[in-house]
């Protein structure tokens, strides 16, 4: 890594107190009058740095503690134990030049008011941060033509699909031209489409302006696309933190080629080109090794009648699961 770390976490632990309850009425009346608590440790003992103008992916199943940790980098809640410095700053602490240069984006959570169009709540952030009405007038502009929003931003929110609705949340998101992007799911439920453009938006602003990433996402294209390293959390704590092209060489080293056919061809026939999965009248599935992707595809193209072809990569969910049944990290 060169250069000191714009962000740092040592340690970083947080625990929260879940009220434990009996079953039944008894329970429900002690529950009532004494109240007793079990700790849930979200994140345990997470230590890692990132250097200004990274990308890295953060990936892990449902409650492994992702979530919990980018709100301990923006300070929305305090770590039980551990040090975090982002951009120089003590995220808790939430002072103004902090926030200033961080930005959180969850997918599954809006900024923009609904009723609105997308220009007014950005004229209300603009004025928030303080930026001069002309500058604003700029940064929209441009972003919105990165986005490739631009004629959307005067229309309701309401009005508006759910990837221009993202597009416009980012465009929000990035007004006060932040140094770090922390992004929580952000193509959570957008289609192929539109997952694409903000990947590609995403990798052009970290370009264009040398801002750090750090960004969950349940698509592992959206990981493969922009990361270069990834962290691996698992149970609260931190299981890889390195390379993604090593960590998927490891563990995910197939990918899914799905093949319509022109018309049926029996099993047999398709085994020669990879681990056949499914076949369904002229639909077939593939398991094909990564390094004998290209060579396979070309076979395929030349040697059967093809309508359609895609490859993709296995979900997040099962290169971890290899990962485990590797037994690598445990
Ligand atoms: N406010 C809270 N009070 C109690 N427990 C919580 C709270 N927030 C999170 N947890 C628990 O902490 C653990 C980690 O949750 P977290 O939301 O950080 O996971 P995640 O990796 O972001 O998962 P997901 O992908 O499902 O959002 C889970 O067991 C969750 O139930």
């Amino acid at each position: 890594m060169q250069g000191e770390p714009i962000i740092v976490a040592e340690n970083l632990s947080k625990s929260y107190p879940v009220a434990v309850k009996e079953p039944g009425l008894v329970g429900t009346l002690k529950h009532f009058v004494h109240r007793t608590y079990r700790q849930v440790e979200a994140v345990r003992d997470v230590s890692f740095s990132i250097a200004p103008g990274e990308i890295v992916g953060f990936l892990g199943p449902n409650g492994a503690g992702k979530t919990t940790t980018l709100k301990m980098l923006t300070g929305l809640i305090h770590p039980t134990s551990g040090r975090v410095r982002v951009a120089g700053h003590v995220p808790y602490r939430r002072e103004a030049a902090f926030l200033k240069k961080i930005t959180l984006v969850m997918g599954n959570k809006q900024q923009l008011i609904w009723d609105l169009p997308p220009l007014d709540s950005l004229r209300i952030n603009a004025a928030v941060y303080g930026i001069p009405e002309s500058e604003a007038r700029r940064r929209i502009a441009e972003l919105a033509e990165m986005l490739e929003l631009t004629d959307k931003l005067t229309q309701p929110v309401r009005k508006l699909s759910l990837g221009e609705r993202m597009k416009a949340e980012l465009l929000a998101a990035l007004l006060h031209r932040p140094a770090v992007l922390f992004l929580d799911e952000p193509t959570l439920g957008l289609d192929v489409n539109a997952q694409v453009a903000v990947r590609e938006f995403l990798r052009e602003y970290n370009h264009r302006y040398g801002a750090t990433v750090l960004l969950t996402s349940h698509y592992m294209a959206d990981i493969t696309a922009l990361a270069d390293r990834v962290l691996l959390i698992h149970q609260g704590r931190l299981m890889y933190d390195g390379n993604l092209t090593a960590l998927l060489a490891r563990f995910a080293p197939y990918r899914e080629v799905k093949l319509e056919l022109a018309r049926p061809l029996p099993a047999e026939a398709l085994r020669a080109y990879g681990e056949l999965e499914a076949l369904d009248g002229r639909i077939a599935r593939l398991l094909v090794r990564r390094e004998a992707l290209t060579r396979t595809v070309n076979r395929i193209l030349a040697e059967l009648e093809v309508a359609d072809l895609t490859v993709t990569d296995p979900p997040v969910e099962e290169v971890i699961a290899r990962a485990f049944q590797a037994g690598i990290i445990s």
